[in-house]
């Protein structure tokens, strides 16, 4: 145990470089024992560069770890779970193709059988239930970060980061998560906690560390600072301005779900049944929910990425036209464009420069010419959404991977607005970024919408949607609730939606 008044961890003059971008330079950080400690900085700040140096995944180029009082320096995740800490990523570490338990027990040890009711006692003590036989391919992001935080739990950590673990939770869940984490600090864990959540912040951390250009710029009491405060430390201005609150006049029907029915072959996902829905051109429509509800099987089906049997084309239309059994690349053709959840590995290749990430979905912009890549076009069409888009890179050239998440992100739902599709589909539009980027990014959705676009959004952030929806569907165990006009309902009315205790009593249209 730590003596009284000896810090569990603390950083001093940290620095680390990558190339050009110095995303950590003198940093100084403690930790007290029994807190939860706030980091919080816009997409790029270097939160999850640091996050990394304290679990063992880089290493510091200057300054110095000290662990209960003593100097450390963790050169891997197991030195780092030794020495008790326990980290979830922001982009989760599980292996799609093996279950929840497999997973667990690569990095717990233990028999199957007695970490399988570990699983199932800690996921029922905590709120944070799983299935230990599901396969990780199908769970929702949701489910896949409850997966990840009961992993750290079952090592008993003394500390636990945990980077941006709301970002993708519902409201009721991120209550329950709290209690969690307060219980957990009761029992004597740390948490670090990253988020973009001001209000979240302010409710349950004991401290918070602000980050700007990998510096630190302040430190704050977040119970006694107000959200706007903290936002403007943080981006180093005032927050930019609300949106305008124009409604929309909605056209012609460009996406259509007519009756739509889907049993994928896994057991475990859940089935879509019955699915109705119409978005019009210059509308936006939500879809709110709880992860795990069928949003992912929802999703590869509007997108193309799962195709209906040609005797069911009919069940998804664009425009007028039965698209069911066409795959992504020839919807994309007829004017759809979409965002993916996961922005690693499916809404960008990591691998690949962002100038290469552009030719992925735009290659039909004149960026692909006789079947040649038109190189300094790409590289145009990039540079212009990173501009656009305040994507904060060293540029094109610049590995998707390298980007910081938030920054990744923007630049994703970049390139598929640059598209002016007719309709777009979007998941998760804001996942992972900062205040001002999210709300530039939702302008850029309504701006959208008041041209003429006809967009669906699929989020788990209530607020979100009742920012920028003109209608809202809540998607419950593969079924839709009637639409909710966003004006005339209330975030419990859809709460109420989202855990089944609504059935019959909303306003329907
Ligand atoms: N492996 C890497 N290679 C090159 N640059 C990197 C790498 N990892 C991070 N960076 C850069 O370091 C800077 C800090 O990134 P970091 O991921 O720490 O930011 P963050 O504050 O966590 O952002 P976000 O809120 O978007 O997650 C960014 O400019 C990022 O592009």
């Amino acid at each position: 145990m730590a003596e009284e008044g000896t810090p569990l961890l603390r950083l001093s003059g940290i620095a680390k470089s990558y190339g050009p971008v110095q995303a950590n330079r003198g940093i100084d950080l403690t930790v007290r024992p029994n807190s939860i400690h706030a980091i919080l900085g816009e997409n790029g700040a270097g939160k999850s560069t640091l996050m990394k140096m304290i679990y063992g995944v880089e290493a510091p180029d200057a300054g110095t770890i000290a662990w209960r009082g003593a100097p450390v320096s963790p050169a891997s995740p197991a030195d780092a779970r030794k020495l008790g800490i326990g980290m979830v990523f922001q982009h989760f570490s599980l292996f799609e193709t093996l279950t929840v338990l497999e997973n667990v027990a690569l990095v717990v040890p233990g028999k199957l059988s007695d970490l399988a009711s570990r699983i199932t006692d800690l996921g029922r003590e905590y709120g944070l239930d799983v299935n230990p036989n599901s396969l990780v391919h199908a769970l929702s992001v949701g489910e896949r970060q409850r997966v990840e935080i009961l992993r750290c739990l079952m090592l008993d950590p003394a500390l636990l980061i945990l980077d941006e673990p709301t970002s993708v939770l519902p409201p009721q869940m991120v209550d329950r998560l709290f209690v969690t984490l307060r219980v957990l600090r009761d029992r004597g864990v740390s948490i670090l906690f990253i988020s973009h959540k001001l209000e979240e912040i302010r409710a349950l951390c004991d401290d918070a560390t602000i980050l700007r250009d990998g510096t630190v710029t302040g430190r704050v009491d977040p119970r006694e600072a107000s959200a706007r405060e903290l936002a403007t430390m943080m981006i180093g201005r005032a927050m930019p301005p609300p949106l305008p609150a124009e409604i929309g006049t909605p056209g012609a029907a460009m996406l259509e779900l007519a009756g739509l029915d889907w049993a994928g072959p896994d057991p475990f996902a859940p089935s879509l049944s019955n699915l109705s829905l119409r978005v019009r051109a210059g509308e936006i429509v939500g879809i709110a929910g709880i992860s795990g509800n069928g949003q992912s099987e929802l999703a590869g089906l509007i997108s193309g990425e799962t195709a209906l049997p040609r005797s069911r084309m009919g069940e998804i239309l664009l425009g007028d036209a039965p698209v069911g059994h066409l795959g992504a690349a020839e919807r994309r053709r007829r004017g759809l464009a979409f965002v993916p959840e996961e922005r690693l590995g499916h809404g960008a290749v990591p691998e690949l420069s962002l100038w290469q990430n552009a030719i992925l979905t735009a290659h039909g912009r004149g960026l692909v010419r006789r079947g040649m890549v038109d190189r300094r076009r790409a590289r145009d069409f990039a540079k212009e959404c990173i501009a656009d888009f305040d994507v904060r890179t060293p540029g094109d050239h610049a590995e998707a991977g390298a980007l910081s998440g938030g920054n990744l992100q923007k630049f994703v739902v970049g390139r598929e607005i640059m598209l002016e599709p007719k309709v777009l589909f979007v998941q998760q539009p804001t996942w992972g970024v900062d205040v001002g980027a999210a709300a530039a990014i939702r302008r850029r959705l309504i701006e959208m919408r008041n041209a003429g676009c006809a967009i669906l959004v699929i989020s788990e952030e209530i607020e979100e949607l009742f920012e920028v929806s003109d209608r809202l569907y809540v998607l419950r165990s593969g079924k839709l609730s009637p639409p909710l006009v966003t004006s005339d309902t209330t975030y419990e009315e859809v709460g109420e939606w989202m855990i089944g205790a609504a059935e019959g009593t909303a306003h329907a249209v």
